[in-house]
């Protein structure tokens, strides 16, 4: 049977056919002056032109299956760049200096193009397309982790528990997002997980073991089996739920990674959008440089794809250009280009990007660099922005995120609100329970807020005790019920104390960023409408009164807008 022709392997090849189409174009313009430069007469300018055609051919044509092509071009740019360089440009005029084998190869370059067999769109390898936006399911296996699995329950994951192993359950679930085993377990779990991965077109579930042997040999049998996490007996419930929410982050991650790439190349950059998107990531392209340092402001990608040569302008001084920028400093700028002299690699790194990339790239290669790329990037921009006690944004880059927020909402007028939140008498709870119980109670809020909130809002742990909360898209009525919502469970959790169980609460100010001239004064409001909230008796949640209306006027005009 043949092989079902999806509607990505329809665009890819029509990609595929606009290269050959706009190729077959310029070789024909191309064949005319071969003749002028037979009889040794070139301008310098057709020279430039040939440069540019020949290197975006060496660039180009293989991912698009004109191997041959490719390599023929990239050689004869080589070529062509010796004379650039090594003669006068009046010379050029009369006395032409290329070779007649050289003119001799440029003539059949047509002929190779012709001749290159129909190309299968570059097949792709499914098993590097990631988990999409899917909700965390837990497959809990056999009898002895029944018990594991009710309690996971509890802590809000779907969980699927089944008995025996899943390989003779006709009814066992699948995909899973991570898979819990009995260590005695591991092998065949492995390899029925890498077999349902296959037919299934994912990546592998990540497989956690529960375990009773601690010794270095059996924990060394288990990563060597290829277990991604391991607990002991009896299982501390809480460290495993948040292995299993990294798990789950770290999946989400890899999905939203933001790719801007810039390139003056469209069929090919279409080619590479269309690639990347389908394995996952948010691609942005650009054929012009003109508006990147606005296009950076507002999609803020993970990692830039950078081309190095795009007439008039210079990949490397774009590197820098965007280096000048102190909040770009530490964005992953990855250079894109056929150029295979490592001197000039190594030259064009030192201008400030961090990688090169050398074209022509398989599918699966791109996917897979620009995959270990992006988490390496986010990796680290966690450790840069993130606070330690509660993996949050910390003071300096929330601050950083309300500045581009209220700059987004300035632009685009969509309602958003921001948020202060702060422990209430938590000076008591550290005295009377110890620092450590307190920062049990500040991790507590924050992971309530991270469940409860969208991805696209923004937390940070602004001070101590205190949070500031941004959510675009969030009209003040809304964030009003939301925070009510989070102080009623976070009031419910119960804690374990120098003196028994305690319960903890939490204080909001809400304010939204359309209403104010700047975002100082909108977080300057919201911190009024806290201070009014611990003046009423904690607690619970105040919106910020815009001093000419009163409040249900200000929630009124915030539900008719
Ligand atoms: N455990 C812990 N305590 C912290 C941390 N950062 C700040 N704090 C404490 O948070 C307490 C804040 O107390 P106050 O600002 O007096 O306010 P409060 O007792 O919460 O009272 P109200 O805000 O009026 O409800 C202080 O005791 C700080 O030491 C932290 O990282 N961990």
């Amino acid at each position: 049977m043949a092989p079902e022709v999806t509607a990505m392997d329809n665009r890819l090849m029509m990609l595929k056919k606009r290269f050959a189409e706009r190729t077959t174009a310029q070789l024909a313009e191309l064949a005319p002056k071969l003749a002028d430069w037979q009889n040794g007469v070139c301008h310098p300018d057709d020279l430039q032109d040939l440069y540019h055609l020949l290197h975006r051919l060496a660039g180009s044509s293989g991912t698009f299956g004109f191997h041959q092509l490719g390599e023929e071009a990239s050689e004869l740019e080589q070529l062509i760049k010796e004379v650039i360089h090594t003669v006068e440009p009046a010379q050029l005029l009369t006395a032409c200096q290329i070779e007649p084998t050289v003119l001799a190869r440029l003539s059949q370059l047509s002929q190779l193009l012709l001749a290159a067999e129909a190309h299968t769109p570059t097949a792709i390898n499914w098993e590097l397309v990631e988990h999409t936006g899917e909700k965390t399911q837990l497959l809990v296996l056999d009898a002895s982790l029944a018990a594991l699995g009710e309690a996971l329950m509890t802590y809000g994951f779907n969980v699927r528990h089944c008995e025996s192993l899943p390989q003779h359950c006709t009814q066992c679930w699948h995909p899973a997002s991570i898979i819990i085993t009995p260590a005695a377990l591991l092998n065949q779990v492995v390899a029925w997980n890498q077999q349902q991965a296959q037919t299934q077109h994912k990546a592998p579930a990540p497989v956690l073991c529960i375990g009773q042997d601690d010794s270095f040999q059996a924990r060394y049998a288990l990563a060597a089996q290829g277990a991604d996490g391991l607990f002991m007996q009896p299982v501390e419930v809480p460290k495993l739920a948040k292995r299993i929410e990294q798990l789950k982050a770290e999946q989400q991650q890899h999905h939203a990674s933001k790719v801007l790439l810039l390139d003056d190349d469209q069929e090919l950059t279409e080619h590479y959008r269309l690639v990347l998107t389908q394995a996952g990531k948010n691609v942005k392209v650009m054929a012009e440089p003109e508006g990147l340092l606005a296009v950076l402001a507002e999609f803020r990608p993970d990692i830039v794809l950078l081309d190095v040569h795009m007439p008039p302008y210079s990949g490397v001084t774009l590197a820098r250009m965007i280096r000048l920028e102190p909040e770009w400093l530490s964005l992953p700028i990855i250079y894109l280009s056929s150029e295979q002299d490592r001197d000039l690699q190594i030259n064009a790194l030192a201008q400030g990007a961090d990688e090169f990339i050398t074209k022509p790239i398989s599918d699966e290669q791109l996917i897979r660099t620009v995959r270990t790329l992006c988490y390496r990037a986010r990796q680290l921009a966690k450790l840069v922005s993130c606070d330690g006690l509660t993996g949050l944004l910390n003071h300096s880059h929330i601050k950083q995120a309300l500045t581009h927020e209220y700059a987004r909402v300035q632009r685009l007028g969509h309602h958003t609100s921001i948020a202060i939140l702060d422990l209430d008498h938590f000076k008591q709870v550290n005295d009377r329970h110890g620092h450590g119980v307190g920062d049990v109670v500040i991790k507590a809020l924050a992971q309530v807020l991270q469940k409860r909130l969208r991805t696209t809002d923004h937390l940070g742990r602004y001070g101590g005790e205190e949070f500031v909360i941004i959510l675009p898209d969030c009209k003040l009525a809304q964030s009003e019920l939301l925070f009510k919502d989070v102080c009623h469970h976070f009031s419910q959790l119960s804690f374990i104390g120098s003196d028994g169980t305690f319960h903890a609460t939490v204080s909001v100010g809400l304010a939204e960023l359309n209403n104010f001239s700047g975002e100082e004064q909108a977080l300057n409001a919201a911190d009024d409408a806290l201070y009014q909230q611990k003046q009423a008796g904690r607690n619970g949640v105040t919106c910020y009164q815009h001093p000419r209306l009163g409040r249900d006027a200000n929630l009124a005009q915030d539900e008719t807008d």
